[in-house]
């Protein structure tokens, strides 16, 4: 390739911490690279919470477009903000290695008491608001949408005591510091593919490029959590707006296990399977079969009261 690979990515500062990790990859690699922001509607509307947009791949829909036009050759994206089903004139051609994937508390307070019984946490996702009203009853919710940025300014304004956001992002801005809590997986179980980078092509991207990428790019044991992972949410229907979870990891003899599950808004219904397989191509059906006894033990009913709340809200 002598022009060089034209990495599409959205301009808030974690999206160009991503963008700016896939092009150091590809530069170790001897290929030139050259980053294009693209603006997303996610990234526009900023004062209703995602759910109350509606419509899928707020964060990618852009992204997916210049994909198509050939102004970019790639597009990288947070993997938990890619919808469960991308069309099918794209595809999705790398995952790269996993950060830490769990969720934290995030404070400017060092002496914070989560216990205390007027605390606010910050939050739009709606895993994470019933979750917490399972694990942090005396806790109430306050939406917190926006940019890692805008959640700490709204933080440091005192809208909240703390923010609950993912390891994964905290930690590439550089926020260490302000962790107060880190949230154990087996409760608080991720988004899928949180932590993990998604890197997105059309179809007719050269072959050969197409290749070579993937080679710099892929981190096969990651790619294969995700494939369980994906396909659990495709079958829950559920974009970011259910609160659905679901984490897939090795175990030490190397099996691939999926702890997934979905929670009713309250927090009252909670419903989980963890699955395990030592055939890592039954990743996907794993994902799917969790999915389905997921539906069929009640999560189903709790996606139809979810959808009916909102119809009437
Ligand atoms: N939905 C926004 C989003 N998409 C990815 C991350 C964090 C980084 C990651 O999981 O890769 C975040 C922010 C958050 O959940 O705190």
């Amino acid at each position: 390739m002598n022009r060089p690979i034209r990495i599409g990515t959205r301009g808030s500062r974690l999206a160009l911490w991503q963008a700016h990790h896939v092009a150091a990859c590809l530069e170790l690699a001897q290929l030139t690279t050259e980053i294009v922001i693209i603006t997303t509607k996610g990234d526009v509307v900023l004062d209703r919470s995602l759910d109350k947009i509606g419509a899928k791949g707020v964060f990618t829909e852009e992204l997916e477009e210049s994909l198509r036009s050939g102004a970019i050759d790639i597009a990288v994206h947070s993997a938990k903000d890619v919808q469960s089903t991308i069309p099918a004139d794209l595809e999705l051609l790398a995952f790269m290695e996993r950060e830490k994937v769990n969720d934290v508390i995030v404070s400017y307070d060092p002496d914070l008491d989560l216990s205390r019984p007027d605390l606010i946490l910050g939050t739009s996702s709606t895993r994470r608001k019933a979750v917490l009203r399972r694990h942090y009853p005396h806790a109430t919710t306050a939406e917190a949408r926006g940019n890692l940025q805008t959640r700490l300014r709204k933080l440091e304004e005192g809208q909240y005591h703390a923010l609950v956001l993912a390891y994964a992002g905290v930690h590439r801005m550089e926020y260490d510091t302000l962790i107060r809590h880190v949230l154990p997986e087996t409760q608080f179980v991720p988004a899928t593919g949180q932590g993990s980078v998604a890197v997105e092509c059309a179809r007719s991207l050269e072959p050969e490029l197409k290749a070579e990428l993937q080679r710099i790019l892929d981190h096969e044991p990651t790619h294969t959590c995700l494939l369980a992972e994906r396909a659990f949410l495709r079958t829950m229907e559920g974009g970011c707006s259910i609160p659905s979870f679901a984490l897939a990891t090795f175990t030490d003899s190397g099996a691939l296990q999926l702890h997934g599950g979905l929670v009713s808004l309250d927090g009252a219904q909670y419903l989980e399977e963890i699955m395990t397989t030592a055939d890592l191509a039954q990743a996907e059906a794993m994902g799917t079969e969790l999915a389905e006894r997921i539906l069929s033990r009640g999560g189903r009913q709790i996606l139809d009261e979810i959808r009916s709340q909102r119809a009437v809200s």
